[in-house]
């Protein structure tokens, strides 16, 4: 046996299955547009939204287009975003995601993975929707980075100073989750860590390890995804905010209705939900955007069930689209309540 399995390079991943022109503009003005809504430059509700994870590609492409089609219907109160996530980084042990186990039987077929995975990538972007990735393994980083225009650093690796510095190289305004026990000043520091430039050691386009070299992030800013106990509340909320504006950071934030939000029951996202597009509709600036687990049917599978449903999360359970439909009308409603709000504001200034 190998003691080394060697994987395409990043280079000729993308020249295999290339963003063609117009795709790579189109990400280049979503990555715009996202940034324009975190600072408040653009008056919409960043929604990020999709499952938990990609198990069967053909599914989630169907997935895809449905929002794509809702997102159209409402692009003038909303920013929706796939959740396209192919990394999953685990709390113990488990599934790690298709980038690096496409045959779901921890084979570990990584080469396998980053081409299936680029390929649903690309894919997906020609829905004309954005594409909303969790960088888990740095290493893999530059083979996919190019067709994503948000991106997450979870509440497991939050701390961690490489994926910090792989934040602050990022092209795309990156959201940093608090930790899995509820702390926000951790998620503090790392966009403080991300706002500032960097050389490290990572792959190049050339898959040589190489030193990178990082500008610091701009848009770095902090999603609140709960911890031992929720933290989308109002209290929780403006507690986060002035420890932003304490600290001189953006204060802007992305709430997660799912994770420690919702006790990992997906039943309880829409409550969660309803608290957030209530508070938006009464004007809260604070609320930049809201993220979701969605998928085409609701709750989970097993991952080690066989045959494996295609349109049922193998991770963590997901609101189906039936569901998940409405909820997007109810933040649209909300973004623009709230946007006629400080209308009414301006005027009366
Ligand atoms: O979002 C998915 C999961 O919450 C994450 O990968 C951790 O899952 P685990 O706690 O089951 O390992
Ligand atoms: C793992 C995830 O989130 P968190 O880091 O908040 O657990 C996720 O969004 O898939």
């Amino acid at each position: 046996m190998l003691d080394h399995d060697p994987f395409p390079t990043p280079a000729d991943l993308t020249a295999d299955t290339p963003l063609d022109p117009a795709l790579r503009t189109a990400v280049s003005a979503h990555r715009e547009t996202i940034a324009d809504v975190l600072d408040r430059r653009d008056p919409r509700l960043l929604v990020i939204v999709g499952p938990c994870s990609v198990h069967d590609p053909v599914a989630a492409l169907d997935y895809a287009r449905r929002l794509a089609d809702a997102a159209t219907r409402f692009a003038d109160d909303l920013v929706v975003v796939l959740r396209a996530y192919l990394e999953k980084p685990r709390t113990v042990a488990g599934w790690v995601g298709l980038l690096r186990d496409p045959t779901m039987d921890g084979a570990g077929d990584i080469a396998g993975g980053i081409r299936a995975g680029r390929a649903f990538l690309v894919n997906a972007a020609r829905t004309g929707l954005p594409l909303a990735y969790e960088f888990v393994d740095p290493v893999l980083a530059p083979h996919v980075a190019d067709t994503v225009s948000w991106a997450a650093i979870g509440a497991r690796t939050v701390t961690s100073p490489p994926h910090r510095q792989l934040a602050s190289w990022l092209p795309m305004p990156v959201g940093m989750k608090n930790t899995l026990g509820g702390r926000i000043d951790l998620a503090i520091d790392a966009i403080r860590a991300a706002g500032l430039p960097h050389v490290f050691p990572g792959i190049g386009t050339d898959g040589r390890v190489t030193a990178l070299r990082s500008d610091g992030n701009p848009a770095v800013h902090l999603v609140l995804r709960g911890g031992t106990v929720p933290n989308h509340d109002a209290a929780s909320v403006a507690a986060a905010v002035s420890a932003l504006a304490e600290a001189g950071l953006h204060s802007r934030i992305v709430v997660d209705c799912s994770h420690g939000n919702s006790g990992k029951d997906h039943n309880r996202q829409p409550v969660v939900l309803a608290d957030l597009a209530d508070r938006i509709g009464l004007g809260d600036q604070a609320l930049a955007g809201v993220m979701l687990e969605s998928y085409l049917a609701d709750g989970r599978q097993c991952p080690d069930a066989r045959p494996l449903r295609p349109d049922l999360s193998i991770t963590d359970a997901c609101l189906g689209w039936a569901r998940t439909a409405p909820l997007l009308e109810q933040l649209a409603v909300a973004a623009r309540r709230r946007n006629a709000v400080v209308s009414k504001e301006r005027i009366r200034r």
